[in-house]
Formats: structure tokens, sequence, C-alpha cells
């Protein structure tokens, strides 16, 4: 079995993630912490559970006394916090996957531009790896420290990946706009999330100075062989979970809807959970899967192509995705845990 610790275990991602935990057949919890709800069990903090996880949440001194017991340490902590806790987990052997954004940067400078944090430990960034499974797969396997991708950087880089490998766009006319749910600004208090604020409105926010674009432009940039420049815009919407992200760029050279199509199904031939659909993907398709849903459109009047994907920000976002990654590093199957767990309507 492999013992598995959880830090910052009550925000959404966290709670998401132990209970893809609970259910995962090859893991055991060793422990839950939390900042704010330290000696109530995980079912005071979410009722939801109560009957199916009892296990107390401890403060993070006392967590971190119990490393030597685990094999892996998620971390689902705001930014600038997983510095400390990361060093000592990896000093005792124990791997690490952070859900946040401490570790995603391969550029000090940029991180601290672009968060406005100084970087604890930017000795590790060097030998974190990117935890985007469908791009890193090999990578992850050797690697003890795992940067989770952000929510609309995983929805905007699968979407736009097979197109620069194949230099089919140009890489300066990139275009992304995502929608999120509001499940994405997590679980602390803030006016803008609150029901009155968000609910029959749409808006778009941090317009050009969102953090996720130097994240986007970091792999993008990686998969073209050149540095990119993109404009990346997101909106809040009044719905609890999804990314919907619609991404454009102008082609190079004319290509048909059926080479097109035939480059992302190759693209994505061995990636479970990436699904090219025959029409646009709707956020409902995803909800409560790990999967990213794909559709491209060649738009030939205008000579620009548009793919569409969509994924749960919970899950393929965050909590999800840790635990491909989890699977990955431990050599398991990558979809353990992660079966299909959708419901319709
Ligand atoms: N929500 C999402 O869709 C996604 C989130 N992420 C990332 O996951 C991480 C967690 O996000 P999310 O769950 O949304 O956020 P939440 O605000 O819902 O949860 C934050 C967690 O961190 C704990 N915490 C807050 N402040 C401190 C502190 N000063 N010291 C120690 N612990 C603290 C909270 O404890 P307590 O509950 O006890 O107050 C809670 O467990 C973030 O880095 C976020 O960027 C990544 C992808 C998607
Ligand atoms: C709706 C909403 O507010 N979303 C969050 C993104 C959350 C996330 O996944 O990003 P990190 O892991 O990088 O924090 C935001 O825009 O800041």
């Amino acid at each position: 079995m492999i013992k598995a610790g959880i830090i910052g275990s009550t925000g959404y991602a966290g709670q998401q993630l132990v209970w893809l935990l609970k259910r995962h057949k090859e893991v055991e919890i060793i422990f839950l912490s939390s900042h704010s709800y330290t000696n109530l069990t995980f079912s005071d903090v979410y009722p939801q559970y109560d009957r199916f996880i009892e296990d107390l949440c401890i403060d993070i001194h006392t967590a971190e006394n119990k490393f030597s017991l685990i094999d892996v340490l998620f971390i689902a902590l705001p930014h600038g916090k997983s510095f400390d806790i990361t060093k000592k987990a990896l000093n005792l052997g124990v791997k690490v996957i952070d859900l946040g954004a401490d570790f995603r940067l391969k550029s000090t400078e940029a991180y601290e531009n672009w968060y406005g944090l100084t970087h604890g430990c930017s000795d590790l960034l060097a030998a974190s790896i990117y935890g985007l499974p469908e791009l890193y797969r090999e990578n992850i396997k050797e690697s003890n420290l795992i940067a989770n991708p952000g929510c609309y950087p995983t929805a905007s880089i699968l979407a736009l990946a097979p197109l620069l490998k194949e230099k089919l766009i140009d890489p300066n006319s990139i275009i992304i706009d995502a929608k999120s749910g509001v499940s994405g600004a997590g679980r602390k208090e803030n006016i803008q999330t609150l029901f009155a604020e968000c609910n029959e409105s749409i808006k778009a926010y941090a317009v050009g100075s969102h953090r996720h674009t130097p994240e986007i432009e970091q792999e993008v940039s990686n998969i073209y062989g050149e540095n990119i420049y993109l404009s990346f815009t997101p909106h809040l919407i009044p719905m609890n979970r999804g990314i919907l992200a619609t991404c454009y760029g102008n082609l190079k050279e004319k290509i048909t809807q059926e080479s097109l199509n035939k480059i992302y199904e190759d693209f994505y031939r061995d990636d479970y959970f990436v699904r090219m659909r025959k029409n646009f993907p709707e956020t409902r398709w995803v909800k409560g899967t790990n999967l990213c849903d794909l559709h491209v459109c060649v738009d030939e009047r205008v000579g620009r192509v548009i793919v569409v994907s969509a994924i749960d920000n919970l899950m393929k976002g965050a909590a999800g995705q840790a635990i491909q990654n989890m699977n990955i590093l431990f050599n398991i199957n990558e979809t353990h845990g992660l079966e299909l767990m959708a419901m319709a309507p």
C-alpha cells in the first residue's frame, strides 16, 4: 500500500483529493492536515462524508512529525506555503506532489514577478517536474517532486499542444478565452465569489495579468521550441465546477479538418484521459471525472483554428491529475482510482 499524507486537506482541492484517495485501493491515508479545523473530523468539516471519512484533521506541525511514516505527501496550500514542508518531506525520502504553483515555473524571477513572493527554495526548481502526464509521463516516473499544473493551464496546454508540436499556427497569434466555475477560487472567504456577487453574471478578470499566463507560456514554448507570448483571458461564471477554454491560433498554411482531426487523434492516442469529441465539449460531460474533452475546428474563411477544451477544475485541473501523477510515480495503472464517475444529467 502507498502511505499518503495530505496537507491542506480541507480546501476544495484537498477535499477532492481525500475523497479520491479514500476510494483508491492501493492507498492508505496516514494523516489529514488542516489550518482552521484542527481536532475536528473530516466529516465535521464536510458533512457529506459522514460515516465514510472520519479521520481527524491534525495541525501542520503534528503532520510534519509523521512524514517518516508516509511514501507520498500531497500539498494543497495557497501559493508560497509549500517551500519548507517540501524540503522537509524530500529530505526524509518522501515523494511530494504539490497542487499549488510554487514549483511550476522554472524561472525564479518569473515566479517572484507574477506571484509577488520570494521563492523559498529555487534550488529545487531544476528537479521539479511539471506534472502534466500527457507531456511528461516519462520524467514524472523518475521524479520525487511533482508540480501539479494549474487548472486553466491544463485545459489550455492540452488544447494547444498538437498544433504547436506540428508548428501549424503562428505562435504569436494565440488567444485563450477561458471560463471557470467558482470552486476554482477555493473555499477561502472572498467577496468576489459570494453568491450574490457572481450568480447570474459573467465577468472577465485579471485580463493581461493572470498568473497562469507565464505557466501556459512556459509549457507551450517548450513544445514549440521558441519563446511564445500569448493572450489569456479568464472569466468567472456562475457554476460550481468546470473550465471551458476556447483557444485560437492563425494557421500558417491551409489544412483540412480531416488532417487536423488525425493530428489530434495521433497525438493523444495513448492518453486515456483525453477524449477527442465530434462536437464542441461541455463542462457537464467531464464533471466529476479526470477527463479533458477536446474538439478542434478549422475556420477556413479566416484561416484560423479554434480548439475548445473542457475539464473539471477540481479533477483534471487539480486532485484527479494529482492522483494520476501518484499512479505514475508508484508505477501503477494511471487510471487507478480515477475510473468513470460522471453522472447524467
Ligand atoms: N480550486 C481549484 O480549482 C484549484 C486549486 N489549485 C491549487 O490548490 C491549492 C489549494 O487551493 P484550494 O483548495 O482551491 O484553496 P482553498 O482556499 O479551498 O484551501 C486552502 C487550503 O490551505 C489551507 N490554508 C490556508 N491558509 C493557510 C496557511 N496560512 N497555512 C496553512 N494552511 C493554510 C486551508 O486550511 P483550512 O481549510 O483549514 O482553512 C485549506 O486547507 C492552491 O495552491 C490552488 O492554487 C490548483 C488547481 C485547481
Ligand atoms: C475562478 C478562479 O478564481 N480561479 C483561480 C485559479 C485557481 C487555480 O487553479 O490556480 P492555481 O492552482 O494556480 O492557484 C484564479 O483565477 O486564481
